[in-house]
């Protein structure tokens, strides 16, 4: 979900990091739907209306306030009828209403099997909430050993990739399948097979090797918002005394962070329970740790840093405010990408499964549902409009699926 109530998103201007728009043209087939909002061609940023108060009024903070509350609800429980007089509440008819628009994936999967038949699945997975459960600590989001090893498995018959919020190096750092294609930030960090017309045609996109040595193709879509040059040097310029404090703030400069991120880190330090993640193109302020009645402050004091960048802008994911450059690219723009980059696009025989839990997604579900071609699989049990086809529950249940996938192989 953008947040841009009253035309007053906060997005940033960064005078300092000056943009190279021409660079950033690309092959039209990676256009398949379009943009949400106005793009300046022929490059992929978005311009969104800003307004420079820098201060949140009562209205926006109380929409800010209702998003931040729904933007991660606890999993819906089970009602049992243990007394044979059941009388079903509010919330369970509302729930069986949204389970028979969005069938299980697994109480479905004949469905699923009979739409695969004769086909080659291409499996896409969100990490956090999809292959691993959504945890208080971020960095301690790890999958278990048994997802691990069924993750391994599926990627042995059908083309895998990892879609994640998360920087490409992190998320590769938690799952650690060399079998897998990784793309990072959103899908603005995707390394991918490489294909000559892709890398040929879009500037962002070098070839490079992965940690085994493996030629692959690195496409970087936002590449230009990495720190500026200048900055790096003077990251290199800092005494050892510095570096040997290891700050979050060092530590963030020296893996690429654009400014912002050290703002973002020194505006909540004072905010119990704040925490500010680098993703590398997008920085997570996460509030789940927050006292309730301090989250209009985190979102006020995010808007305040944003206001002066007009290069970012603000994503709202589960329990966490998310700063990402502006441009249109989105997860559902890195599918387009990857199947092309795979050489499944435009072919009659692949079935893309996208598997997800997040607002973001919906945009990788809405690829699929536009383009009719696959099928988006929502995990969550709380009840909810989405572009997805199916839906499970929770990362077990997404295990019991991937089990069930591998019933499919040839
Ligand atoms: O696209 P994803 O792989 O789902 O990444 C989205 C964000 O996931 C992480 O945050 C979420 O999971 C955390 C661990 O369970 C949880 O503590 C947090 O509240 C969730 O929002 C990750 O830390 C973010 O950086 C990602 O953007």
């Amino acid at each position: 979900m953008d947040l841009k109530s009253n035309h007053a998103a906060p997005v940033l201007t960064d005078p300092a990091a000056p943009i190279n728009k021409s660079r950033l043209g690309m092959h039209s087939s990676l256009f398949p739907c379009s943009p949400p909002l106005a793009v300046l061609p022929p490059g992929i940023f978005l311009t969104i209306p800003r307004k420079k108060t820098g201060i949140l009024d009562e209205f926006r903070s109380s929409i800010w306030l209702d998003a931040m509350k729904s933007s991660s609800p606890p999993p819906k429980k089970i009602t049992k009828d243990v007394s044979n007089e059941y009388s079903p509440t509010d919330a369970d008819v509302a729930y069986n209403a949204w389970m028979a628009k969005y069938p299980s994936a697994i109480a479905s999967f004949e469905q699923i099997a009979n739409h695969a038949k004769g086909k080659r699945i291409a499996l896409f997975l969100d990490y956090d909430g999809t292959l691993s459960p959504i945890v208080d600590n971020p960095e301690c989001a790890f999958m278990s050993d048994a997802m691990r090893a069924n993750v391994k498995k599926v990627a042995k018959y059908f083309p895998t990739a990892i879609i994640s919020g998360r920087s490409r190096e992190k998320v590769y750092e938690f799952v650690r399948l060399t079998e897998l294609y990784y793309a990072g930030s959103h899908g603005m960090d995707i390394m991918g097979p490489v294909r000559e017309h892709i890398s040929n045609d879009l500037p962002n996109c070098i070839r490079s090797m992965d940690e085994q040595g493996k030629e692959v193709n690195l496409f970087q879509p936002a590449g230009e918002f990495l720190p500026v040059i200048e900055e790096r040097k003077q990251a290199d310029a800092e005494s050892e005394a510095e570096r040997s404090e290891e700050s979050v703030a060092y530590q963030a400069e020296r893996s690429g962070t654009t400014r912002v991120f050290r703002s973002l880190v020194q505006c909540t330090k004072d905010i119990v329970g704040a925490k500010v993640e680098n993703n590398k193109f997008c920085v997570s302020v996460h509030y789940r740790n927050v006292d309730e009645k301090s989250w209009t402050v985190v979102a006020q004091r995010v808007h305040d840093v944003l206001k002066d960048y007009a290069h970012l802008r603000l994503t709202h994911g589960r329990k966490v405010l998310e700063v990402r450059p502006v441009i249109n690219w989105d997860k559902g723009k890195a599918v387009t990408f990857l199947l092309e980059s795979l050489g499944l696009s435009h072919c009659d025989d692949v079935l893309p499964i996208y598997v997800g839990d997040d607002r973001t997604d919906e945009d990788a579900f809405k690829v699929l549902r536009e383009g009719n071609r696959g099928y988006g699989i929502l995990v969550g049990s709380a009840p909810k409009e989405s572009n997805a086809a199916y839906s499970l529950r929770d990362p077990l249940e997404v295990m019991e699926f991937l089990k069930s996938l591998m019933t499919l192989k040839k």
